[in-house]
C-alpha cells in the first residue's frame, strides 16, 4: 500500500512523495533528463548506490521489456518520479509491479522539478527515503560499489574470431551485445583480475567497462590497466575512460551534478563533428591533470567543456566518457565500437 514517504537530503531539505518502502533507503540523489529508457537506466550497474530522480514525467508508460535490460537486477536504490504510470495491462509487465519484484522502491507524486533545480544548484548529495523526515546517516558512497556489480568468474560470450577481454567494473550488457553483434568473442573478467591473467587469455583487444562510484578509489584497477597499456588495442567507456586517465597518471574530479541523459552534446575534436550522446556520470577527467601525460583530449562536452574522451599519443588506447552502446539513448556514437574492432583486427594482422 502506498504511503506518504519523505526524501531528506543532506542539506536538510525535505521532499514528500508516495510509495512503498520496506526499510529506509539511503543513496546519492542524482537526476537524469532522459525521456525514455527507464528500464535500462534502473538496471545500469553504474547507478549502484544512487537514488535516481527522473526529470521527465511520467515514467512507466510502456512497462518493462525484460529482454532489453542492462543487467539482471535493479541497481538504483530508488526511483523518484512526479508521475508514475501504473498501467499493468499491455504487452509488458508494469513498472510498479516489476520494481516491487526487484525490491526497489518507486516514489511518485514528488516534486521532481524542484528536486532537479535543487541538485543543479547545490550538487548531487546523499539522501534518505523514510516514513518520516530523517537526515541521511551515510556521508559518502562505499568503495565496494564496483565489486558488488562486477562478475565473480570469467564469462564467455559469442563465437566470433576477434577476442575482446572486457574488464567488468559493472558493465552494461549492451556493451557485450554490441561487441558480439560485430563478430567478437567476449571474455568478461572480474574487476580484480590481474593484468597478466587478462593478457594470457588470448585477448586481442581490451575494453574497460562503465561502472559505479568514484574512480579515484580504484587504485588496483588503474594499476592493472597501466600494465596492459601498449600490449593490445584498448577502449575505455565511461568509468573505463576515467580509469585509463588514472592509469596514465592523470586525475579525475567530481562534477557538481554530472551528466545523465540521452541528449548530451559532444564535440569530436578531430573532425569538428557534433554527437548527441547517452551519458551517466558524476566524475570527469581533470583536463589540467593531462599535462605531462601522453593523453590528449579527443572529445569534449559542448555544454560545460569537460573532457568527454581521450586518445593516447603513443599507444593504441582511446576512451569515451559517453556511451556508444546507448541503451537508453541515441546511437550516434556506435561507430566507436566499429573503429575499435577495426584497430584490433589490424593489430593482429
Ligand atoms: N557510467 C559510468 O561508468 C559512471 C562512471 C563513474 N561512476 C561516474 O559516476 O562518473
Amino acid at each position: 500500500m502506498k504511503k506518504k514517504v519523505y526524501l531528506t537530503l543532506a542539506d536538510g531539505s525535505v521532499w514528500s512523495g508516495r510509495g512503498e518502502i520496506g526499510s529506509p533507503v539511503e543513496g546519492e540523489a542524482v537526476f537524469t533528463t532522459a525521456s525514455c529508457g527507464y528500464p535500462q537506466t534502473l538496471t545500469d550497474p553504474s547507478y549502484n548506490g544512487q537514488i535516481v530522480v527522473f526529470a521527465f514525467p511520467p515514467i512507466g508508460i510502456y512497462g518493462v521489456d525484460k529482454d532489453a535490460l542492462e543487467s539482471r537486477r535493479v541497481w538504483a536504490r530508488a526511483a523518484l518520479t512526479t508521475c508514475l504510470d501504473e498501467t499493468e495491462e499491455g504487452r509488458f509487465e508494469g513498472l510498479r509491479s516489476w520494481m516491487a519484484e526487484m525490491g526497489c522502491p518507486v516514489i511518485s507524486d514528488i516534486d521532481t522539478r524542484g528536486l532537479v533545480l535543487k541538485i543543479r544548484e547545490c550538487g548531487s548529495m546523499m539522501g534518505r527515503i523514510d516514513e518520516a523526515p530523517r537526515a541521511p546517516q551515510t556521508k559518502e558512497l562505499p568503495a565496494t560499489l564496483v565489486s558488488e556489480a562486477s562478475c565473480r568468474e570469467p564469462i564467455s560470450y559469442g563465437e566470433g574470431e576477434t577476442t575482446i577481454a572486457l574488464m567488468d567494473y559493472g558493465v552494461k550488457e549492451n556493451i557485450i551485445r554490441s561487441l558480439v553483434r560485430r563478430g567478437c568473442r567476449v571474455i568478461r573478467f572480474p574487476h580484480g583480475t590481474p593484468a597478466a591473467e587478462v593478457l594470457a587469455s588470448g585477448a586481442e583487444g581490451i575494453l574497460l567497462s562503465n561502472g559505479p562510484g568514484d574512480p579515484a578509489l580504484l587504485n588496483f584497477e588503474a594499476e592493472q590497466i597501466s600494465k596492459m597499456l601498449g600490449q593490445k588495442p584498448l577502449l575505455g567507456v565511461c568509468l573505463g575512460n576515467q580509469l585509463l586517465a588514472r592509469a596514465c597518471g592523470a586525475a579525475t574530479k567530481k562534477l557538481p551534478f554530472g551528466h545523465r541523459g540521452a541528449n548530451q552534446p559532444v564535440l569530436e575534436r578531430a573532425t569538428g563533428r557534433g554527437l548527441v550522446t547517452s551519458q551517466n556520470h558524476q566524475y570527469a577527467v581533470d583536463e589540467n591533470s593531462l599535462a605531462g601525460t601522453e593523453l590528449e583530449v579527443a572529445y569534449s562536452h559542448l555544454g560545460d567543456g569537460t573532457v568527454e574522451g581521450l586518445r593516447h599519443r603513443r599507444f593504441d588506447a582511446a576512451s569515451v566518457q559517453f556511451h556508444p552502446e546507448a541503451s537508453p539513448g541515441p546511437e550516434d556514437a556506435a561507430y566507436i565500437f566499429d573503429g575499435f574492432i577495426a584497430r584490433v583486427k589490424a593489430a593482429k594482422g
